[in-house]
């Protein structure tokens, strides 16, 4: 094990051969353990400290500067070893992927969340958004447990928009048996990470934990490819500009895009298979669990409510038509308050990259071979980028409080930001507006913040419950 630089910094103890694994083995990674631990590194050993796994060295950063560096770089684009854990379910699809493969995709794909194709999006995402209204009227004064309600609504919502598949109710126990097998998921995923006996691949195989995993795997995949082959089989619209019998506009789904490019010989079925897991994915997830917390936060502040219902009454009146794209890009207290959720609690807390060049930190000079991991959770709550950083204020991002472009990036920046940000903007802004403008929100428990874990997403360790009141 040759010297890096990378030793000379702080880091948890190293032991011969070993290094820091022994840290991480006895841990409850269900009970958000791990995410507590890498707080505490953070507040012990500062802006850049190194934890090492064997040979392994990782450096973490959350200083800004280091984010821009890391993120900004076109080169070091190669996701870190452990996401290969998540390989056998999603592929080399966008996610995972790098170098060629990673650029040929991102080129068929991008066209997929154009302004104009969003704008088509938007329409389904709006029937979503009332379908979710009219659910939460039924419950209304009932303590609602936010996470699967809200799920139910972004994995229906991607289906629908990128995948240009209905969910019919008859689908509803498949829906809720692909949700759980994420979660399961990632609980595997996060006690594979732990214990670094089970990072070789025939180990964990052969284990229980590997089979329940094979388990797992069997349920998302038969799940998306029940959607290629619905989608298949449903497909006869060639571009965006065709019209349906009714004279209305047809929308080019994300799917239909891959199914061309497969007819065009670009991409073959298997790659179509990672692409659509990648995007059921990443397209539900992620905004599910920021919807969850925003709603969370909101129910917890009523003056930030009435705020966001003045600007919707400005834009509105007593109407109560859903709003247009152009209405969406009005509302900027509520886009405040999304930003301000992404802050206090990123999607994607943290990301992490493998070193395929060697770069520089200032004078700290990074490996190739070495891995870094960029903590947008510890960024996000930092004090000399944020006044009272743990307090939910849209307000900072309305009077310019933050000053670095690298100091809230909770799509990351750089080559390999989210492709989704925008079409996800979208999302939120429409469903928040729409449950603003027909309820009252109401926490259980005043300034109650739940426990957090992070697997693939940042999720609250415990459920959270909200009271809709109808207005
Ligand atoms: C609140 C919502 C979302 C957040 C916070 C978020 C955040 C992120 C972040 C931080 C990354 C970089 C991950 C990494 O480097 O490891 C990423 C990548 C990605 N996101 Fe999102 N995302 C969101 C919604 C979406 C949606 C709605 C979609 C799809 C419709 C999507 C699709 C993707 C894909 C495919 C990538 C990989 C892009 C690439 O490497 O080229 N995301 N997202």
């Amino acid at each position: 094990d040759k010297e890096s630089p990378l030793d000379k910094l702080p880091g948890p103890p190293r032991k011969p051969i070993i290094g820091a694994s022994l840290e991480f083995l006895r841990m409850d990674t269900s009970a958000g353990d791990l995410f507590l631990k890498m707080r505490c590194y953070a507040k012990e050993y500062g802006d850049r400290y190194v934890v090492k796994v064997f040979k392994r060295r990782i450096l973490h950063v959350y200083g800004v500067k280091d984010v821009e560096v890391v993120l900004a770089h076109s080169r070091n684009i190669t996701k870190s070893k452990p996401y290969t854990f998540l390989q056998p379910w999603l592929g080399t699809g966008l996610l995972l992927s790098a170098g060629s493969k990673w650029h040929r995709r991102r080129k068929i794909l991008t066209p997929a969340f154009h302004f104009n194709i969003l704008k088509y999006f938007c329409e389904v995402i709006k029937e979503k958004s009332r379908d979710l209204v009219e659910r939460l009227k039924k419950m209304t004064g009932e303590d609602v447990e936010l996470m699967p309600v809200v799920s139910d609504f972004t994995l229906y919502t991607i289906c629908e928009t990128a995948m240009g598949t209905q969910l019919d109710s008859d689908k509803s126990a498949a829906v809720v048996k692909y949700k759980n097998a994420i979660l399961q998921i990632g609980d595997l995923l996060l006690s594979r990470l732990t214990k670094v006996y089970l990072h070789k691949e025939f180990i964990f195989r052969n284990l229980p934990i590997g089979r329940q995993f094979e388990k797992c795997l069997d349920v998302v995949h038969s799940f998306a490819n029940g959607v290629i082959m619905d989608r298949k089989k449903n497909r006869v619209i060639k571009n965006t500009e065709d019209e349906d019998a009714l004279g209305r506009k047809k929308r080019l789904a994300m799917l239909d895009l891959l199914l061309e490019a497969e007819a065009g010989g670009e991409i073959d079925l298997e790659g179509i298979q990672e692409e659509v897991n990648t995007f059921m994915f990443e397209g539900h997830d992620t905004t599910a669990m920021a919807l969850t917390f925003g709603l969370m936060l909101l129910a917890d502040d009523e003056r930030v409510q009435k705020c966001i219902y003045e600007e919707l009454q400005g834009i509105f009146g007593d109407s109560d038509r859903q709003p247009t794209m152009a209405e969406l890009a009005e509302m900027k207290y509520l886009e405040a308050v999304i930003k301000e959720t992404l802050r206090l609690y990123p999607s994607v807390p943290f990301i992490a990259r493998e070193i395929t060049e060697t770069f520089k930190l200032d004078d700290l000079e990074v490996p190739k071979g070495s891995e870094v991991a960029v903590h947008i959770y510890d960024l996000h709550r930092r004090e000399d980028l944020y006044s009272e950083p743990l307090v939910f204020r849209p307000e900072r991002f309305l009077d310019g409080e933050l000053k670095h472009p690298y100091g809230f990036v909770p799509f990351s920046a750089g080559p390999r930001n989210c492709i989704g940000q925008r079409f996800a903007m979208i999302e939120m802004k429409c469903v928040l507006s729409e449950i603003c403008r027909s309820f009252t929100l109401q926490a259980r428990e005043k300034g109650w913040r739940p426990k957090l874990m992070a697997d693939m997403v940042l999720r609250p360790a415990e459920p959270i419950y909200v009271k809709f009141i109808k207005r």
